[in-house]
């Protein structure tokens, strides 16, 4: 059965560090490379969950909203691939390029369909925004800063709102690409690239956590798929960086509707791909 997987063996490495072809992606390619997005969910066919073809989804948008980071990002596709390939670890602008997509627009946690039935009805008092790490109250409990809280109650974490903490990012508002990128990579590229970028005191990738990061979760239960997701997430993005150009088709079109707490990635918004020139 073609769950999507990469064929493993033989490797074409001879064709440079060009990311080699994955079912999915081919489906795309034979559709005149003009795709509706939702095209691109073939979960039923995939290895992904929902929210993580959403990830991805929201960062491809957001690299058509701002094509100046492609040829940045081709770069380090075409420098660091080969390494990617063989360790899972690398390709630092692309890792920090997801990142800060997934900072600006998060999309919903893990949560298996008998707890959203739980938390649809039970939950009415949560401003509407993403929230994660849902916890259910089953006593009551202080907390040390005095936040209390009532058996029955529901404790979730505000992504949006911690995503955009100045103390925690600087120019919290600003799509600021490669933000999360170690000193050492951004100096290496050029001035223009550095221009306007806010940045963080220290680098991090898109599968740490901390207080500042929950994208995963945190403690004991954080995600254990992050890694496998950021890994399936840069090799999906690469493979699409390299072999298309891409743009919104409408770039005011609605991206995505709210259902409650939840981002859902609207399915009528049009992205066109083009096959680039092969050298
Ligand atoms: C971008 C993609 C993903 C995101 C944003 C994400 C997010 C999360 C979050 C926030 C949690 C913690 C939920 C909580 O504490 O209430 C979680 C848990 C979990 N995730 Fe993911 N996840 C992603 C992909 C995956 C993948 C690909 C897998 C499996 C291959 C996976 C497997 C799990 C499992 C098993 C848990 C439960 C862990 C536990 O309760 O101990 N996730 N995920």
């Amino acid at each position: 059965m073609d769950h999507g997987i990469p064929p493993s063996g033989e490797s074409s490495h001879s064709a440079a560090a060009c990311p080699r072809d994955y079912g999915n992606l081919v489906w795309l390619h034979s559709c005149s490379c003009r795709s509706r997005f939702s095209s691109f969910h073939l979960t039923r066919r995939s290895i992904l969950t929902d929210v993580h073809d959403q990830a991805i989804t929201i960062a491809l948008q957001d690299l058509c909203l701002h094509p100046e980071y492609l040829e940045p990002l081709r770069q380090d596709i075409d420098n660091h691939y080969l390494d990617f390939e063989h360790t899972a670890q690398g390709l630092p602008l692309l890792d920090s390029f997801i990142k800060e997509s997934a900072r600006l627009t998060p999309t919903e946690a893990c949560m298996p369909p008998f707890l959203f039935v739980l938390f649809v009805t039970r939950l009415t008092n949560i401003t509407r925004q993403t929230v994660s790490t849902r916890r259910y109250a089953v006593e009551s409990h202080t907390f040390s800063d005095g936040t209390r809280l009532i058996r029955g109650d529901w404790a979730c974490t505000p992504l949006i709102a911690i995503n955009k903490i100045p103390e925690y990012y600087p120019n919290p508002e600003q799509f600021s690409r490669f933000r999360f990128a170690p000193p050492e990579v951004l100096e290496s590229r050029s001035k223009i690239d550095q221009e306007g970028l806010a940045k963080q005191d220290t680098p991090s990738k898109l599968v740490d956590t901390d207080h500042k990061w929950l994208m995963f979760g945190t403690g004991k239960q954080a995600c254990p798929g992050r890694f496998y997701a950021a890994a399936a997430a840069k090799v999906i993005m690469s493979q699409m960086i390299s072999k298309y150009d891409m743009r919104m088709v409408d770039k005011t079109a609605k991206r995505w509707w709210s259902l409650r707490s939840t981002i859902v990635l609207r399915e009528d918004l049009m992205v066109a791909f083009t096959c680039r020139a092969k050298n």
